[in-house]
């Protein structure tokens, strides 16, 4: 929900484009483990518009703040899709 509220507001609102910054992504991978998704993840990031987060953030985030989790995230532009992908989101339980 936070990532794409995000992407409305950017693209609605704003007329002058921002400098590169790091981005909440705009599409998250989820998978399961050894699905191909590392595969999948670098044949969406040979587009120019998408820019794929170079490490798994795991579960991590989940503890941690939102500001933590963006910071994980590349530069991109005004109009590139961040990307994130981490299998560990399938097996993510109620206690987690
Ligand atoms: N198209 C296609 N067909 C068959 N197998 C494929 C394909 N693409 C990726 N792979 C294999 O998928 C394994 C990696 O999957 P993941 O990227 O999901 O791994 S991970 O869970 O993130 O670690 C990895 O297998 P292992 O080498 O056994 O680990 C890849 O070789």
């Amino acid at each position: 929900f936070v990532c794409l509220k995000e992407l409305r507001t950017r693209h609605s609102t704003l007329s002058f484009p921002l400098p590169p910054h790091q981005r909440l992504p705009g599409a998250i991978i989820i998978g399961v483990r050894k699905g191909g998704t590392r595969a999948l993840l670098e044949m969406l990031n040979l587009h120019p518009d998408v820019e794929m987060a170079k490490a798994e953030v795991n579960l991590e985030h989940y503890r941690r703040r939102l500001d933590w989790y963006r910071s994980q995230m590349p530069l991109t532009s005004s109009g590139q899709l961040t990307l994130e992908k981490t299998p560990g989101y399938f097996a993510i339980t109620s206690g987690s």
